[in-house]
């Protein structure tokens, strides 16, 4: 049995990998107490979700813990939460709306809290009442109107009422207003719509004022269109049961996104699915998601058009997380693929979500400055990595300016409006000409500005680095003023940009341009909603605590398009503020975590803690089947969410938690490959001289009696059981064998005679799923690779149970003659290539000569760069849950055949696979250079020289 980690080691890691997010030591112990509870001790689910859960439960507990605003006569809006609560499903006593729709979301599927999945259950058998049951809670997936309108706002009016007085303007931001429900007076509200006057602030104060007003505007509006009768009428038939589209802004409130640039976007209000309620009130209706497939063409109905690019899709936040309304996700094709049947887990939640809209990339406009149309060449290909954002950060800062400024700070800085109406943090002078600096690095802009600076206002130069389309979006470096003057120079950093983006994600399209890359973003980010996060002004950073000579850099994001001639609902549109510290250390645990602005649109959502730090939380692999693969890359080989490219039945995956390691590249096969001179005998129309094969066979095998030829060479009996396992005697015999098939120990033991196991092929007559066919039909089992804490570099385990006997999977590699592998080697075979050779029956000819018995040259597997999943398999002495069995396919002539991997025991889940390499680990006699043992295994040999087991 692997070793575990205890489960104070294991609460160790998870405080330190929370570390960085600065929550309470005791509180992170109490939460994870809480969690595994919940899981049932389940670290596993913890772990894997890179403690996700963990955070999302203390950022929860946070929430819970501000103070319940009391509703007044001043605050209507909380009643009006409280009265159109009637028909709308009220929290749990003792749970919270939050954490009921939290609960909903996340453990709907029964991988959840006790007390809410029996909820749960109770309300799934009974549809009809949950639907009108002011008692009960929401089904996952279900969505209320009054919930969209109100329920939310008042969280976010909690927030409002213990923050500052700064704050208190904030009571009437769009954000932070209830919004009154779709059956509330809102006519007069809107009646007392006025069109905000966008003056230029002369304080940051006066910039969230207007902020606010427009905010407020936005909602009104929004409001306005609520309480219309067309509205109604809407409603109505959606309560009828008839699907009511409706157009750009008709979506209650906050669940609002309006695609621009010229796209329309139609979010569809979806009927009630069930036939249950048609006698619910008109007035608070209950909006049911359907079905999946439902959905699907919901959404197909939505799309803006079939895009072949790069845009967003936006959910109302689906974790119904705390300061946060919407999760972005990525399509890179069609956006229809976004929207699957695949069944519900923790990490595809959003896909249980209706989209509220797709974003389209944004499009050229005819009057796009000389300057930036020249920016514009990248036509993105699908290609775009979150981890950009981390090497990003980490270009801006040369080594040697960090090591000679350590507590100096640069400060990346994206703002819209260049004359700084909007923002009032930073005032520029405008000037639109593209500059030539000195040097003759051209730069789209270049300006002196004032910024504040831990509050002091000073003059420095802002390079802009590229924009959006409109001018709406910036990406701008300003130099810090406690900066020397060597700044990095824009055009510098985007050289190496290009070549570390090329060179780290095997970029092959010529035209990828890093620069086309931000504007792309400055486009995208133009078209995003307003509220996305309500952050504090400023935030000071300290050079990290664990690297003092580290600087951190503050990403600020101000948007608003400059078009004067916009709809003023869409000025001052999107907002993130101090959305992230980074720091060029990016904290390993915590994958993906770099300039939160970049992973927003890559399935990273944003929430807020009670300090109002923006904590990134990943959403996980949901983000894009198309992007996946690439999203999550670290270092080195890069599709980690499925090390077998798709080769495999199974996909194998890599521990997220082992995602910053690196894994070497390598070239996944999934079956032995001949990489030179090998000569197989792979004939389908010649049986062997020992009788295979049959093909008088016929169906399955297993129920032949006397079995097939092919079972008969089992030693007169087929070699698995009914159940497909490899039955006890074979699992036995191997088990007990003393051979190696490392190379380079030069063990001698009798040639291998007897007792392979031999399966149906081709050439009989039987089917497919013949039980005589096991290995054959390739890995079948649920297998992760992770890098092992013992030391030993990557490993592979299991994530299902599996039973005594299973078929795990074969080594496989390129074939190579032992000729051609001494022919290698007398070049030098490197240890590390050495570790990855596996011999077939070559114990006796691992030295001249190489010819076997029957005159055919032995043969090896090399899987160092051509290989599967069982190159990972580590070693164990004495009592690997694995052992190795000779199994013929295609042949039975014993000079080639797969060494297939089963088990020896039952193993549990999560348990590390391990086989016997065979070594004697003290053995100086061996070619290879060997390694020092970390098994742990009560036999292990290696400090045991005297108990090489050799035949
Ligand atoms: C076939 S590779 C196994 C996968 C390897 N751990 C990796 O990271 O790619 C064999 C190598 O793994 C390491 N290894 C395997 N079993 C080990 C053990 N019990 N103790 C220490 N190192 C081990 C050794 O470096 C060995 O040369």
């Amino acid at each position: 049995m692997a070793p575990k980690l205890t489960k104070a080691a294991r609460t160790e890691k998870a405080c330190r990998a929370l570390r960085d997010l600065r929550f309470p030591v005791d509180m992170i112990r109490a939460k994870l107490e809480e969690l595994l509870r919940v899981h049932r001790k389940n670290w596993k689910a913890i772990e894997d979700s890179n403690y996700s859960l963990l955070i999302d439960a203390i950022l929860s507990a946070e929430e819970e813990k501000q103070p319940e605003k009391v509703p007044t006569a001043a605050d209507p809006e909380a009643k009006q939460v409280k009265k159109s609560s009637k028909g709308t499903l009220a929290p749990p006593q003792g749970t919270s709306g939050h954490e009921a729709r939290h609960v909903g979301s996340r453990y709907g599927k029964g991988e959840g809290k006790a007390s809410s999945s029996s909820r749960l259950k109770r309300k799934r058998s009974n549809k009809t009442e949950a639907s009108s049951d002011s008692d009960g809670d929401l089904l996952p997936g279900e969505l209320d109107l009054e919930e969209v309108s109100g329920k939310r706002s008042c969280t976010r009016k909690k927030k409002v009422a213990s923050s500052s007085s700064s704050k208190k303007v904030s009571g009437a931001r769009g954000k932070d207003k209830i919004l009154p429900g779709p059956c509330s007076g809102l006519g007069a509200e809107s009646e007392d719509y006025k069109s905000p006057t966008v003056s230029k602030p002369t304080n940051q104060g006066s910039a969230r004022d207007e902020d606010t007003k427009i905010r407020l505007y936005t909602r009104r509006k929004k409001a306005a269109s609520l309480s219309s009768p067309q509205y109604h009428e809407k409603v109505k038939g959606s309560c009828q049961k008839t699907e009511v589209k409706v157009g750009p802004i008709s979506r209650p409130d906050h669940r609002e996104i309006v695609a621009r640039g010229g796209w329309e976007t139609q979010v569809k209000i979806v009927p009630n699915s069930g036939s249950d309620d048609d006698s619910e009130d008109a007035e608070t209706p209950l909006i049911r998601r359907r079905t999946k497939r439902q959905r699907r063409e919901d959404v197909a109905d939505i799309l803006p058009a079939s895009e072949n690019e790069t845009g967003l899709i936006c959910y109302e936040n689906p974790l119904n997380l705390p300061s946060m309304d919407y999760a972005f996700d990525m399509y890179l094709n069609d956006p229809r693929d976004m929207v699957t049947e695949s069944p519900y887990t923790i990490n595809n939640h959003l896909q249980d979500d209706i989209p509220l809209a797709f974003i389209p990339p944004a499009r050229e406009i005819d009057h796009t400055p000389a300057d930036e149309v020249k920016l514009l060449e990248y036509k993105s290909s699908g290609v775009i990595e979150t981890a950009y954002s981390d090497l990003l950060c980490k270009t801006l800062v040369p080594a040697k300016e960090v090591a000679d400024n350590p507590v100096g700070s640069m400060k990346l800085l994206e703002y819209t409006s260049p004359d700084a109406e909007i923002t009032g943090a930073v005032q520029s002078s405008i000037n639109d000409e593209a500059l030539v600096s000195e040097d003759g690095l051209t730069f789209i802009d270049q300006k002196v500005v004032s910024m504040e600076d831990e509050g002091h206002c000073c003059i420095t130069e802002e390079y802009c680095v590229a924009s959006s389309s409109t001018g709406g979006m910036r990406l701008s470096l300003v130099r810090g003023p406690s900066l020397p003057s060597t700044i990095c120079v824009p055009n510098e950093v985007i050289k190496v940009m290009e070549d570390k983006c090329k060179k780290s994600y095997k970029i092959t399209d010529p035209s990828f341009s890093f620069l086309k890359l931000m504007n792309d973003f400055c486009n995208i980010v133009c078209l995003m909603d307003s509220t996305m996060v309500d952050a504090p002004t400023s935030s000071t950073f300290h050079p990290s605590d664990s690297n003092p000579s580290a600087s951190s850099y503050k990403a600020t994001v101000f948007c608003a398009p400059r078009n004067d001639a916009l709809d003023p609902c869409l000025l001052a549109s999107f907002r993130f503020h101090n959305l992230i510290e980074v720091t060029p250390q990016v904290p390993k645990h915590i994958n993906l975590v770099g300039f939160g602005f970049l992973q927003s649109i890559k399935g990273i959502e944003f929430v807020g803690s009670k300090t109002n730090k923006m904590i990134p939380k990943l959403l996980g692999p949901k983000c894009s089947r198309s992007f996946i693969g690439q999203a999550t890359q670290s270092k080195g080989y890069g599709y980690l969410d499925d090390i077998s490219k798709g080769e495999e039945n199974m996909e194998i995956p890599v521990l997220k938690g082992s995602r910053d390691k690196d894994l070497k590249r390598f070239n996944y096969i999934a079956q032995n490959m001949v990489l030179g001179e090998a000569n197989i005998e792979v004939k389908l129309g010649v049986p062997s001289s020992k009788g295979c094969c049959c093909p008088e066979c016929f169906g399955d095998c297993q129920t032949s009696n006397p079995p097939c030829k092919c079972g008969q060479l089992n030693g007169g009996e087929f070699a698995y059981t009914q159940s497909g396992l490899v039955k006890e005697q074979l699992l036995r015999e191997w088990s007990s064998r003393k051979n190696t098939t490392f190379y380079g120990h030069n063990l001698s033991r009798p040639h291998m005679e007897s007792n392979f196991i031999k399966e149906c092929w081709y050439s009989c007559g039987c089917f497919k799923k013949c039980g005589n066919r096991i290995v054959q039909r390739g890995i079948t089992r649920k297998l992760q690779v992770f890098w092992t804490p013992e030391g030993k570099g990557w490993g592979v385990q299991t994530l299902e149970s599996l039973p005594k006997g299973a078929f795990v999977c074969e080594y496989v590699g390129a074939i190579l003659t032992m000729s051609e592998l001494h022919r290698q080697g007398s070049k030098g075979i490197t240890d590390e290539k050495n570790a990855y050779i596996v011999l077939l029956d070559a114990g006796r000819y691992i030295s001249e000569p190489v010819l076997k018995d029957d005159g055919k040259e032995a043969l090896c597997l090399d899987a160092s760069e051509y290989g599967n999943v069982a190159r990972f398999i580590n070693h164990r002495c004495g009592d690997a849950n694995l052992v190795g069995i000779p199994v013929e396919v295609e042949t039975a002539s014993h000079q080639y055949y797969h060494l297939a991997f089963f088990t020896t025991r039952e193993v549990d889940a999560m348990e590390e696979l391990t086989r016997d390499y065979g070594i004697g680990l003290n053995d100086d006699s061996h070619t290879a250079k060997q390694f020092q043992c970390l098994c742990s295994s009560p036999f292990c040999r290696d400090s045991q020289k005297d108990l090489i087991v050799i035949d």
